[in-house]
């Protein structure tokens, strides 16, 4: 098994006049809950994107399970599971249609979907269709259809935007199970209390750059602060919020 889940080397990328990332590396280990905090305009979706295979970076090298992110590799993509936003649901399908869907694209038996359904909470939901679904409903089933091939790797953006407080946890208990069985998670936050309570390590980015990358609590203590907010605050001068 190669070393890492993931190295990025000198990522960048630029759109027009907009540097969105700026020369980006990191390494995310086998088995690692791993972050990317910065605020708004950090470059956090597009380094993501470029890591999962889904845009050429203008200079540097991205892997993913040892191989080249970037021309994408089929193989890959049974390997991995990236959360779409629900914009890219098919349209007028039901939940139970969607995430059926998805599995028929991979082989993966009707059973095994229905019960994603299940584990994400929405079998009750089944029958509804994708754009009667709530936020927090929309955001699980995407979520379920990201893991319904069972990846080894799997990316998520900003997972819990727009979840009510109790929809968050019961994510969160769904990440950190799907983390325990051995599964590489990565996911953009825009939420300090769930980055420090999920992540091993997080990779704290501002203007297309990472500042700095560790677990939450030694951020905390190498900066002498109280929370991963303060760490926050002290790399890019802003609060956390939209
Ligand atoms: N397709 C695109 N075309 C032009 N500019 C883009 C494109 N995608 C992103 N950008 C710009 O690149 C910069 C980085 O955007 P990106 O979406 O990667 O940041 P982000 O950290 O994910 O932000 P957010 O937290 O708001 O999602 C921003 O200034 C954004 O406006």
């Amino acid at each position: 098994m190669p070393e890492n889940a993931i190295r990025a080397e000198g990522l960048r990328k630029r759109y027009g006049e907009t540097q969105a990332v700026d020369g980006v590396s990191f390494e995310v280990e086998h088995g690692e809950f791993y972050g990317i905090l910065g605020p708004n305009g950090a470059g956090k979706t597009t380094t993501m994107e470029i890591v999962e295979g889904l845009r050429e970076p203008d200079e540097g090298t991205a892997q993913i399970l040892g191989l080249p992110s970037w021309p994408r590799d089929r193989g890959l993509l049974r390997r991995i599971g990236v959360q779409l936003q629900a914009s890219a649901f098919f349209e007028r399908l039901t939940a139970r249609e969607q995430i059926h869907t998805f599995a028929a694209l991979y082989d993966i038996p009707a059973s095994r979907a229905d019960n994603m359904l299940e584990t994400v909470g929405l079998t009750d939901k089944a029958g509804t269709r994708e754009d009667k679904l709530s936020g927090g409903q929309a955001q699980r089933l995407s979520i379920a259809c990201a893991l319904v091939h069972d990846p080894e790797l799997v990316f998520l953006d900003e997972p819990t935007t727009g979840l009510d407080p109790q929809a968050r946890r019961n994510l969160w208990d769904l990440l950190r199970k799907i983390n325990s069985e051995g599964r590489t998670v990565v996911l953009t936050t825009h939420y300090m209390d769930e980055a420090e309570t999920l992540c091993d390590r997080v990779a704290v980015m501002d203007n297309g750059k990472v500042l700095r990358v560790g677990p939450p609590q030694d951020l905390v203590q190498e900066l002498g602060v109280s929370t991963l907010e303060d760490v926050f605050l002290q790399l890019t001068g802003r609060e956390y919020r939209e």
